[in-house]
Protein backbone atom coordinates (compact mmCIF):
# COMPACT_ATOMS: atom_id res chain seq x y z
CA UNK A 1 0.00 0.00 0.00
CA UNK A 2 1.42 3.28 -0.16
CA UNK A 3 -0.39 6.57 0.44
CA UNK A 4 0.49 10.76 0.04
CA UNK A 5 0.48 11.96 3.70
CA UNK A 6 1.84 8.56 5.64
CA UNK A 7 4.65 6.13 5.45
CA UNK A 8 3.70 2.64 6.73
CA UNK A 9 6.50 0.14 8.09
CA UNK A 10 5.83 -3.15 9.15
CA UNK A 11 9.06 -4.61 11.07
CA UNK A 12 9.35 -7.53 13.76
CA UNK A 13 5.76 -7.57 14.51
CA UNK A 14 5.17 -3.70 14.52
CA UNK A 15 3.43 -1.39 12.28
CA UNK A 16 5.26 2.13 12.37
CA UNK A 17 2.57 4.66 11.05
CA UNK A 18 4.69 8.17 9.99
CA UNK A 19 2.66 11.18 9.36
CA UNK A 20 4.08 13.00 6.83
CA UNK A 21 3.07 16.09 5.71
CA UNK A 22 6.14 18.15 6.48
CA UNK A 23 5.18 21.36 4.88
CA UNK A 24 2.04 21.48 6.78
CA UNK A 25 3.50 20.25 10.23
CA UNK A 26 1.64 16.99 9.70
CA UNK A 27 -1.78 18.75 10.07
CA UNK A 28 -4.33 16.39 10.02
CA UNK A 29 -6.06 17.14 6.76
CA UNK A 30 -9.10 14.63 5.21
CA UNK A 31 -6.94 12.79 2.77
CA UNK A 32 -4.44 12.13 6.34
CA UNK A 33 -7.34 11.27 8.39
CA UNK A 34 -8.69 9.03 6.19
CA UNK A 35 -5.26 6.90 5.17
CA UNK A 36 -4.91 6.81 8.89
CA UNK A 37 -7.92 4.98 9.19
CA UNK A 38 -7.09 2.69 6.06
CA UNK A 39 -3.72 1.61 7.77
CA UNK A 40 -5.15 1.37 11.09
CA UNK A 41 -7.65 -1.30 9.71
CA UNK A 42 -5.08 -3.10 8.05
CA UNK A 43 -2.74 -3.28 11.02
CA UNK A 44 -5.32 -5.06 12.38
CA UNK A 45 -6.12 -7.15 10.09
CA UNK A 46 -2.26 -8.86 10.03
CA UNK A 47 -1.90 -11.22 11.95
CA UNK A 48 1.72 -10.92 11.92
CA UNK A 49 1.49 -7.32 13.59
CA UNK A 50 0.99 -7.52 17.39
CA UNK A 51 1.40 -3.18 18.26
CA UNK A 52 1.09 -0.14 16.29
CA UNK A 53 3.21 2.70 16.45
CA UNK A 54 2.28 6.23 15.44
CA UNK A 55 4.82 8.93 15.09
CA UNK A 56 5.46 12.51 12.69
CA UNK A 57 8.91 14.11 12.65
CA UNK A 58 10.68 15.63 15.10
CA UNK A 59 9.56 19.15 15.16
CA UNK A 60 6.05 18.41 15.08
CA UNK A 61 3.81 14.77 15.79
CA UNK A 62 1.05 17.09 14.66
CA UNK A 63 -0.23 20.68 14.76
CA UNK A 64 -3.44 20.00 14.51
CA UNK A 65 -6.43 19.33 12.09
CA UNK A 66 -5.97 21.46 9.05
CA UNK A 67 -7.09 25.13 9.94
CA UNK A 68 -7.08 26.09 5.90
CA UNK A 69 -9.36 23.02 4.78
CA UNK A 70 -11.60 23.25 8.08
CA UNK A 71 -11.61 27.33 7.53
CA UNK A 72 -14.90 27.68 4.42
CA UNK A 73 -16.88 25.22 6.04
CA UNK A 74 -19.98 25.59 7.42
CA UNK A 75 -22.76 24.25 10.25
CA UNK A 76 -24.31 22.04 7.76
CA UNK A 77 -21.02 20.50 5.76
CA UNK A 78 -19.55 19.16 9.10
CA UNK A 79 -22.62 18.01 10.50
CA UNK A 80 -23.39 16.37 7.53
CA UNK A 81 -20.17 14.61 7.30
CA UNK A 82 -20.03 13.92 11.08
CA UNK A 83 -16.11 15.46 10.68
CA UNK A 84 -13.85 13.31 12.90
CA UNK A 85 -16.25 10.74 13.61
CA UNK A 86 -14.73 8.24 11.20
CA UNK A 87 -11.43 8.52 13.08
CA UNK A 88 -12.95 8.51 16.59
CA UNK A 89 -14.94 5.46 15.50
CA UNK A 90 -11.46 3.54 13.93
CA UNK A 91 -10.03 3.92 17.16
CA UNK A 92 -12.48 2.46 18.88
CA UNK A 93 -12.53 -0.71 16.36
CA UNK A 94 -8.79 -0.96 17.38
CA UNK A 95 -7.68 -3.73 19.82
CA UNK A 96 -4.15 -4.33 19.53
CA UNK A 97 -2.24 -1.58 21.21
CA UNK A 98 -1.33 1.47 19.76
CA UNK A 99 1.44 4.14 21.00
CA UNK A 100 1.71 7.79 20.47
CA UNK A 101 5.63 8.21 19.98
CA UNK A 102 5.21 12.24 20.33
CA UNK A 103 8.11 14.97 19.20
CA UNK A 104 8.03 18.59 18.48
CA UNK A 105 4.23 19.68 18.47
CA UNK A 106 0.99 18.22 19.33
CA UNK A 107 -1.47 20.31 19.24
CA UNK A 108 -5.35 20.35 19.13
CA UNK A 109 -6.15 17.45 16.61
CA UNK A 110 -2.16 15.99 17.35
CA UNK A 111 -2.60 16.03 20.99
CA UNK A 112 -6.28 13.77 20.46
CA UNK A 113 -4.89 11.90 17.92
CA UNK A 114 -1.96 11.26 20.78
CA UNK A 115 -4.91 10.54 23.17
CA UNK A 116 -6.92 7.87 21.15
CA UNK A 117 -3.64 6.07 21.12
CA UNK A 118 -3.34 3.71 24.71
CA UNK A 119 -0.50 5.62 25.76
CA UNK A 120 1.77 8.03 24.65
CA UNK A 121 5.92 7.91 24.87
CA UNK A 122 6.99 12.00 24.38
CA UNK A 123 10.14 13.23 23.47
CA UNK A 124 12.03 15.66 25.78
CA UNK A 125 11.20 18.16 22.97
CA UNK A 126 7.16 17.87 22.93
CA UNK A 127 4.47 20.15 23.39
CA UNK A 128 1.14 19.81 24.01
CA UNK A 129 -1.99 21.81 23.74
CA UNK A 130 -5.36 22.26 23.15
CA UNK A 131 -5.30 25.76 21.06
CA UNK A 132 -8.79 25.32 19.08
CA UNK A 133 -10.46 27.86 21.38
CA UNK A 134 -8.02 30.45 19.78
CA UNK A 135 -9.71 29.70 16.41
CA UNK A 136 -13.35 30.27 17.89
CA UNK A 137 -13.95 26.77 18.34
CA UNK A 138 -13.69 24.21 20.80
CA UNK A 139 -11.77 20.00 20.23
CA UNK A 140 -13.58 17.88 18.34
CA UNK A 141 -11.94 14.31 17.99
CA UNK A 142 -12.25 14.03 21.91
CA UNK A 143 -9.83 16.33 23.51
CA UNK A 144 -12.52 18.03 26.36
CA UNK A 145 -13.40 14.51 27.03
CA UNK A 146 -9.93 12.59 27.05
CA UNK A 147 -7.91 15.62 28.29
CA UNK A 148 -9.96 15.83 31.31
CA UNK A 149 -9.65 12.01 31.97
CA UNK A 150 -6.47 12.06 32.10
CA UNK A 151 -4.84 15.05 33.82
CA UNK A 152 -8.27 16.33 35.74
CA UNK A 153 -10.34 19.05 35.60
CA UNK A 154 -8.66 21.79 36.71
CA UNK A 155 -5.61 21.60 34.67
CA UNK A 156 -7.94 20.27 31.88
CA UNK A 157 -9.53 23.52 31.89
CA UNK A 158 -6.39 25.48 31.74
CA UNK A 159 -5.70 24.20 28.60
CA UNK A 160 -8.80 24.07 26.98
CA UNK A 161 -9.16 27.88 28.31
CA UNK A 162 -6.44 29.42 27.82
CA UNK A 163 -4.63 27.40 24.84
CA UNK A 164 -1.41 27.20 25.90
CA UNK A 165 1.20 24.69 25.46
CA UNK A 166 2.48 21.97 28.02
CA UNK A 167 6.21 20.57 27.64
CA UNK A 168 7.44 17.00 27.93
CA UNK A 169 7.59 17.37 32.03
CA UNK A 170 4.95 19.13 32.75
CA UNK A 171 2.58 16.57 30.59
CA UNK A 172 4.64 13.92 32.18
CA UNK A 173 3.64 15.22 35.71
CA UNK A 174 0.24 15.43 34.52
CA UNK A 175 -0.72 12.29 33.61
CA UNK A 176 -1.11 12.44 30.35
CA UNK A 177 2.47 10.84 28.75
CA UNK A 178 3.63 8.08 30.53
CA UNK A 179 7.41 8.43 29.72
CA UNK A 180 10.01 10.96 28.57
CA UNK A 181 13.00 9.80 26.27
CA UNK A 182 15.64 11.98 24.89
CA UNK A 183 14.42 13.32 21.26
CA UNK A 184 17.34 11.92 19.16
CA UNK A 185 16.45 8.28 20.72
CA UNK A 186 12.52 8.45 21.14
CA UNK A 187 11.41 6.61 18.15
CA UNK A 188 14.19 3.66 18.72
CA UNK A 189 12.73 3.32 22.11
CA UNK A 190 8.93 3.43 21.63
CA UNK A 191 9.50 0.49 18.93
CA UNK A 192 12.01 -1.32 21.46
CA UNK A 193 8.71 -1.37 23.29
CA UNK A 194 6.18 -2.24 20.62
CA UNK A 195 8.87 -5.27 19.93
CA UNK A 196 8.39 -6.72 23.49
CA UNK A 197 4.36 -6.07 23.91
CA UNK A 198 3.92 -7.37 20.14
CA UNK A 199 6.06 -10.83 21.27
CA UNK A 200 3.65 -10.98 24.29
CA UNK A 201 0.81 -13.42 24.23
CA UNK A 202 -1.71 -11.97 21.91
CA UNK A 203 -5.42 -13.03 24.05
CA UNK A 204 -3.97 -11.29 27.14
CA UNK A 205 -2.59 -8.41 25.31
CA UNK A 206 -6.10 -7.80 24.21
CA UNK A 207 -7.79 -8.30 27.32
CA UNK A 208 -5.28 -6.16 29.43
CA UNK A 209 -6.04 -3.37 26.58
CA UNK A 210 -9.92 -4.02 27.39
CA UNK A 211 -10.03 -4.44 31.12
CA UNK A 212 -7.77 -1.25 31.36
CA UNK A 213 -10.15 1.06 29.31
CA UNK A 214 -13.54 -0.46 31.16
CA UNK A 215 -12.29 1.49 34.20
CA UNK A 216 -13.44 4.79 32.71
CA UNK A 217 -16.07 3.50 31.08
CA UNK A 218 -17.69 1.47 33.98
CA UNK A 219 -18.40 1.21 38.10
CA UNK A 220 -15.61 0.48 40.12
CA UNK A 221 -17.76 -3.09 40.85
CA UNK A 222 -18.53 -3.64 37.78
CA UNK A 223 -14.92 -3.03 36.49
CA UNK A 224 -13.44 -5.01 38.98
CA UNK A 225 -15.93 -8.52 37.76
CA UNK A 226 -15.53 -7.28 34.08
CA UNK A 227 -11.22 -8.02 35.13
CA UNK A 228 -11.81 -11.37 37.32
CA UNK A 229 -13.75 -12.89 34.49
CA UNK A 230 -11.17 -12.08 32.14
CA UNK A 231 -8.34 -13.35 33.87
CA UNK A 232 -10.05 -16.38 34.76
CA UNK A 233 -10.62 -17.04 31.18
CA UNK A 234 -7.16 -16.43 30.09
CA UNK A 235 -6.65 -19.85 31.78
CA UNK A 236 -8.68 -21.61 28.86
CA UNK A 237 -5.30 -20.45 26.81
CA UNK A 238 -2.26 -22.47 25.82
CA UNK A 239 -0.46 -19.03 26.29
CA UNK A 240 -0.94 -19.21 29.59
CA UNK A 241 0.18 -22.61 30.45
CA UNK A 242 3.30 -21.68 28.21
CA UNK A 243 3.92 -18.61 29.87
CA UNK A 244 4.27 -19.92 33.83
CA UNK A 245 5.62 -23.00 32.75
CA UNK A 246 8.71 -21.00 31.10
CA UNK A 247 9.21 -19.09 34.45
CA UNK A 248 8.76 -22.35 36.42
CA UNK A 249 11.56 -24.05 33.88
CA UNK A 250 14.08 -20.51 34.14
CA UNK A 251 13.10 -19.44 30.02
CA UNK A 252 11.76 -17.24 27.77
CA UNK A 253 8.12 -18.27 26.61
CA UNK A 254 7.64 -19.04 23.19
CA UNK A 255 3.74 -17.60 22.51
CA UNK A 256 1.51 -18.68 20.01
CA UNK A 257 -1.52 -16.36 20.18
CA UNK A 258 -4.12 -18.86 21.58
C1 LIG B 1 -10.71 22.09 15.44
C2 LIG B 1 -10.13 20.83 15.79
C3 LIG B 1 -11.11 19.73 16.01
C4 LIG B 1 -8.88 20.62 15.97
C5 LIG B 1 -7.69 21.48 15.66
O1 LIG B 1 -6.68 20.89 15.71
S1 LIG B 1 -7.68 23.13 15.21
C6 LIG B 1 -5.94 23.44 14.97
C7 LIG B 1 -5.19 23.55 16.25
N1 LIG B 1 -3.80 23.84 16.02
C8 LIG B 1 -3.32 25.07 15.98
O2 LIG B 1 -4.01 26.04 16.16
C9 LIG B 1 -1.82 25.20 15.71
C10 LIG B 1 -1.58 25.95 14.42
N2 LIG B 1 -0.16 26.09 14.15
C11 LIG B 1 0.65 26.96 14.79
O3 LIG B 1 0.24 27.65 15.68
C12 LIG B 1 2.07 27.02 14.35
O4 LIG B 1 2.17 26.44 13.07
C13 LIG B 1 3.04 26.30 15.29
C14 LIG B 1 3.15 27.07 16.61
C15 LIG B 1 2.64 24.86 15.57
C16 LIG B 1 4.47 26.24 14.63
O5 LIG B 1 4.87 27.55 14.27
P1 LIG B 1 6.09 27.75 13.23
O6 LIG B 1 6.29 29.21 13.12
O7 LIG B 1 7.24 26.92 13.64
O8 LIG B 1 5.58 27.14 11.85
P2 LIG B 1 4.51 27.77 10.84
O9 LIG B 1 5.22 28.60 9.85
O10 LIG B 1 3.38 28.38 11.57
O11 LIG B 1 3.95 26.43 10.16
C17 LIG B 1 4.61 25.79 9.08
C18 LIG B 1 3.58 25.48 8.00
O12 LIG B 1 2.61 24.59 8.57
C19 LIG B 1 1.30 25.14 8.41
N3 LIG B 1 0.44 24.70 9.55
C20 LIG B 1 0.78 24.62 10.83
N4 LIG B 1 -0.25 24.19 11.57
C21 LIG B 1 -1.27 24.02 10.70
C22 LIG B 1 -2.62 23.58 10.86
N5 LIG B 1 -3.12 23.19 12.06
N6 LIG B 1 -3.39 23.53 9.78
C23 LIG B 1 -2.91 23.87 8.53
N7 LIG B 1 -1.63 24.28 8.35
C24 LIG B 1 -0.82 24.35 9.40
C25 LIG B 1 1.54 26.63 8.41
O13 LIG B 1 0.45 27.31 7.85
C26 LIG B 1 2.80 26.72 7.58
O14 LIG B 1 2.51 26.53 6.22
P3 LIG B 1 2.56 27.80 5.19
O15 LIG B 1 3.87 28.48 5.43
O16 LIG B 1 2.42 27.16 3.85
O17 LIG B 1 1.36 28.64 5.56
Amino acid sequence: MSFETILLDKQDGVGLITLNRPDALNALNSVLVSELISCLNDLQADDDIGAIVITGSEKAFAAGADIKEMAGKTYATVLEEDMFGNATKAFRDIRKPVIAAVAGYALGGGCELAMCCDFIIAAQNAKFGQPEIKLGVIPGIGGTQRLTRLIGKSKAMDMMLTGRMMDAVEAERSGLVSRILPTEDMLDGVLDIARDIAALSRPSVYLAKEATNRALETTLEEGLLFERRVFHSLFATEDQKEGMNAFVEKRQPQFKNR
